[in-house]
Parts: C-alpha cells; structure tokens; sequence
C-alpha cells in the first residue's frame, strides 16, 4: 500500500512553509521532495495544505472498559483521528482500572482491535487508584505501560509518592501526576475566586494543586524519577515548576487547551460545560500558564478529553462530572485564538502537539522524516467553521466552546501509511 501527497506545504527547519510530494510506503515516509513522479495506490492532492507530523495527545479519556456510555475506544480514537492526532496515551481511570497483568493484557487486546490511532496505556499506581497499595510497575511496564498515573486523584502521602518515584526511576519509567491535595478541596465545583464568591458556589482553592507540585519536586529531586504534571493550571504551580527545572530537577508538565483559553470569568452562567478538573483559574492564572508555556516551562499541550454523558452534564454545578472533550477542537482553537493572533507561531503550536511531547516521554515519533512512521495530519488553515458538538465522532459533547468559530481543521489524518480520518472533500 502506497500513499502519494501531493503539492502540500511542509515547515521546513528554519519555520518556513515549503511545497513538496511526500510518499508513504509500506507505513513509513519512504521520500520528500520537491516533486514525485510514480504510481502509489492513493493519491492525495495537499494544494494549499499544511502536512504536519501526526499530533499527540498524552491524556486522553477513553472510558473503555466500564465506561462505554461516555467513550469507546473507537470511538475516542475516531475523534483523535478527526483532530489530527495519530499517537494519544489513555488514561487509567476505568473500571477495572490498569492495574494488573490481566486488566492490562485485556486493555491491550481491546486497543489491537479497535483503536483508529495509536493507543499508548496508562497504568495506575496504586491498586485501583485507591491510594493503598502500589501496582507492580515492573509487570505492567513489561505488558507496554507507557507511564503511571493515578489521574483522576492525587497521590495523598508523601511516602507512597516517594515509593512510587523509586520504583518508576528503577525501571526508567515516569510517573505523571494528577495534583490535587484531598484536604485542600473544599468541596468544591469550580475555582476558588471570582465566578464562585458571585454564584455562592464552594470553590477550590489554587493551593489545592500548588502545595503537591512542590511537594513531589522535590521528591523527584531526591529519587531521580522523571515527574510529569498533568493539566497544570495555577500561577504558583507554574511557578514551583520553573524553579524546579531551573535546579536541574526532571520535571515536564502539560497545560490543556481550555486552560490557556478561558479563565472563570469567562464562566458565562451554571453551565456545568465549564465544569472540569482542575478548574477554570483566574485571569493572572491564564496569563501565567501561557508565559510558562512560551518560555519552555510547561513543555507542551494536552486535551485531557474527557467525556460525559449528556445526562450527567445536566445535573448542577455541584452534581456534575467534572470534565470535557477536546480531541475534536484542539488544534482549531489553538490555531485561531493564538497563531491567528500572533501569540505563538504554526511552527511553536505545531511543535507542542508534536516533537515537544515526544521529547519529553522519549517517543519515537512527532516529525516528518525519512524511514519514520508515517503518522501525519493534513490541515487546511483557511476552512472556517463553528465548533458544532453535533458533528463530534466523540460520544461525548460536553464542551464549552461550542458555536466558537475556528480557522484551520484538519482534512485528513494517516496513521502508520494509512489513512484513519478524512474529510471528504479531500479526494483527489
Ligand atoms: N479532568 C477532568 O475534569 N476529569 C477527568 C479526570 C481528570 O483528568 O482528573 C475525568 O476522568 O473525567
Ligand atoms: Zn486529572
Ligand atoms: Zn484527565
């Protein structure tokens, strides 16, 4: 099986757009150049259109097993591929949880026959993600666990997330973290500031995440463990993550698209759309994250799609599930409200949904070159359109960007040499 694309614009080194063929054979980038004359099997004509490495999205929500209501792994992989991205990292957050050989193995067979991108699992830390008792990473890690993670919850004692980092760092393996101190909740729904002093709502506080980033860097410091914070989402935490890196400490961190995007005066009503974990920051909280984002403290972005059923969204501002999906909005949303403003260039928000996640987990992927996978997104930067929920090959439509319209979409997505998502206007 051969792919031909023709005549698309590819980034070159030096951040430039430059026309070129590119053929996919046998699953991999077999050449790029200026022009190919042969005969593939499927010819893509890419006038116009920006090819780029595959995006990759390392916390997603599948939901499957226990949770097929919200998302299969179909179908959450039929909304990666639909957003552009090829290699996503499940989260652990399911019933059963990844936490034994045997849950491990059966998550694995499911992700061989179903999944449309690349599937890298997730397994928890602890037994259930109950806090009690630690998994046994070196069984997982041999059955293809990419990392451990309890997200969903934090690690609450010290001394298992002590534990934890010296097992991971034996087997050269990261835990990545979910921060979230349960005594410092304060049941709350949304931040702690201004939307939950206007609507009389619990909010939580932003120490809430802070006080564990600076409690398991300096864990990291003292086992060598490789730590990655999840969703990070207040100023000091960026903060404590900076100064953790600028003392030489292995810490990486992922910022969500809604983080950089909306703040919780941007919270138009109780619309539970609006409700996710971490919550919404303030404004000074927004400002940060982007600032850490651009000075390479937090080193790329994450959807933490997160799907819920229509029926559970309905209930309150308190009731509800915490969550939203993002496969399917990311990369228009991002593209529109920061490179068409000039905040970041294609080339930067392309790297941080590509080469800056690959980096920092060691993964053989996120570029076009030569004998590499061919897992690739062709995006057209000029197709306009309103974000419209009823169009999401998610089963989840919990979000709050709905009706927001967004310049750039991608028109197809190939995975391994073959073709997983396409508009389809695209045909040559
Ligand atoms: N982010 C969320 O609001 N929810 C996630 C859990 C998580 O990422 O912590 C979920 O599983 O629904
Ligand atoms: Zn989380
Ligand atoms: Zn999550």
């Amino acid at each position: 099986m051969s792919i031909l694309i023709r005549n698309g614009q590819l980034l070159n080194t030096t951040g430039d757009l430059e026309q070129n063929d590119i053929l996919i054979e046998n699953g991999a980038i077999k050449t790029i150049a200026k022009e190919i004359n042969t005969n593939a099997d499927e010819v893509i004509d890419a006038a116009g259109k920006v090819i780029a490495p595959g995006f990759i999205d390392l916390h997603v929500h599948l939901r499957e097993p226990g949770g097929e209501k919200k998302e299969t792994i179909a179908t959450g992989t039929m909304a990666a591929a639909r957003g552009g991205f090829t290699t996503i990292a499940n989260m652990p957050n399911t019933r059963p949880v990844p936490d034994t050989v045997e849950n491990i193995h059966n998550l694995n067979e499911r992700i061989q026959n179903t999944a449309n991108v690349n599937v890298l699992p997730y397994a928890a830390i602890t037994i259930r993600q109950l806090g009690n008792e630690l998994t046994d990473f070196k069984a997982l890690k041999e059955l293809g666990a990419f990392a451990f993670t309890d997200d969903g919850v934090g690690i609450q004692e010290a001394g298992q997330m002590l534990e934890a980092m010296k097992r991971a760092a034996a087997l050269d393996m990261a835990i990545v973290a979910h921060c979230e101190d349960n005594s410092l909740i304060n049941k709350g729904c949304v931040h702690e500031g201004e939307f939950s002093k206007a609507n009389g709502l619990n909010g939580i506080p932003s120490v809430c995440e802070s006080v564990q980033i600076a409690r398991d860097v300096l864990l990291a410091e003292a086992t060598g463990c490789h730590y990655h914070v999840c969703h990070i989402s207040t100023k000091e935490s960026v903060r404590v993550v900076r100064d953790a890196k600028k003392a030489g400490i292995r810490v990486t961190a992922e910022v969500s698209p809604h983080h950089l995007l909306l703040a919780d005066t941007d919270i138009p009503s109780l619309d539970t759309n609006y409700k996710m974990n971490p919550p919404l920051r303030g404004t000074e909280d927004r400002k940060a994250l982007m600032e850490g984002l651009l000075d390479g403290t937090i080193d790329f972005i994450a959807t933490d799609h997160a799907p819920h059923t229509a029926e559970e969204k309905a209930q309150s501002m308190q009731l509800a599930p915490f969550g939203i999906v993002g496969l399917e909005t990311a990369f228009p949303l991002l593209y529109t409200n920061f490179v068409k403003t000039g905040v970041m260039t294609l080339n930067q928000l392309i790297d941080y949904l590509t080469i800056k996640p690959a980096k920092a987990f060691n993964l053989n992927a996120g570029t076009l070159e030569i004998g590499q996978n061919a897992d690739i997104v062709i995006l057209d930067l000029e197709d306009t359109n309103k974000i419209d929920p009823d169009t999401f090959l998610s089963k989840g439509r919990n979000t709050p960007f709905a009706g927001w319209e967004c310049q750039g979409w991608p028109v197809a997505t190939i995975v391994s040499g073959k073709i997983a998502w396409r508009k389809e206007s695209v045909h040559a």
